[in-house]
């Protein structure tokens, strides 16, 4: 059954003539009443797939650009020039327009996605047999791919440790091969949420570096990573936050 909230607010989006927009929940609970049944565990896990898969990721992402960012104040600069060409002094929140053009921005987050993809590791079983090389994987194993070191490959990215966010120029994308860069995975089963990540990702960072000068205080070396499913600091990153003068933009 429909929540009453949720019928209250289609209905009166309705008699505004807004487009009709379904929340998640209740698609998942139409899905259970119609064709295809969904038992309430199964609602649980796509709604707990959902939780976690936008949530851990997006955060993780936001939080390592971040950090390269208080790492490299010239990169930092230049997002915050592009912020100060679209804004132009207006503290405003930011549209979808606005989003579309944070195109510096954006080398910036796939750049940072490289070198610490959120997610660094996939698995996959085998359907059938695998031809690399002059090896034959069987169908039936289960494969692990790597992200985290595919993102390093020195054939496709030279100086692949350095930071540098004119990897995503075009024209340096369009040298490359189409799975050099997978940080939301390739194929049937590749992340659903991968252009929802980046407006994210722009939005947050959009905010924060427009009112934030940020400093990173520890060296890339002396981070140790670990991966909980999700790339992580084991003992944190520390940066330092001030606040830009006000009518700085
Ligand atoms: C920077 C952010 C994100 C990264 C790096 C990321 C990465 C990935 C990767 C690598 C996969 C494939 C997992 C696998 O094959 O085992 C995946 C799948 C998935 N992602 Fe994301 N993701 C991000 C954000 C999001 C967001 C915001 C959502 C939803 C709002 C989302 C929803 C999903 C779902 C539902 C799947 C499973 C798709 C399927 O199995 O068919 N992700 N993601």
């Amino acid at each position: 059954m429909r929540p009453k909230a949720a019928e209250k607010s289609i209905s009166e989006d309705e008699e505004l003539g807004k487009k009709r927009r379904v929340a998640f929940l209740d698609m998942l609970l139409d899905a259970s009443e119609g064709g295809t049944k969904l038992t309430d565990e199964e609602i649980g896990e796509e709604v707990d797939t959902f939780m976690f898969e936008g949530h851990d990721t997006t955060s993780a992402g936001i939080s390592w650009t971040l950090y390269l960012l208080g790492l490299h104040p010239d990169v930092q600069d230049k997002v915050y020039q592009e912020q100060k060409s679209i804004f132009q002094g207006s503290d405003r929140t930011v549209t979808t327009k606005d989003l579309s053009e944070m195109k510096y921005l954006e080398r910036v987050i796939k750049e940072s996605l490289r070198l610490y993809p959120s997610v660094p590791g996939i698995g996959r079983t085998l359907n059938e047999d695998v031809q690399m090389g002059e090896f034959t994987i069987p169908a039936g194993c289960t494969v692990h791919l790597h992200i985290y070191f595919l993102h390093r490959n020195p054939d496709q990215f030279p100086n692949p440790e350095k930071f540098d966010p004119d990897n995503f120029l075009p024209e340096r994308v369009a040298k490359r091969h189409p799975y050099a860069y997978i940080p939301f995975s390739a194929g049937p089963r590749n992340c659903i949420g991968q252009k929802f990540a980046l407006l994210e990702e722009k939005t947050v960072l959009s905010y924060v570096l427009r009112h934030y000068r940020l400093r990173s205080l520890d060296n890339r070396e002396d981070i140790t990573l670990m991966s909980e499913l999700i790339l992580r600091p084991k003992d944190g990153i520390r940066i330092t936050v001030t606040p830009r003068r006000s009518g700085n933009m």
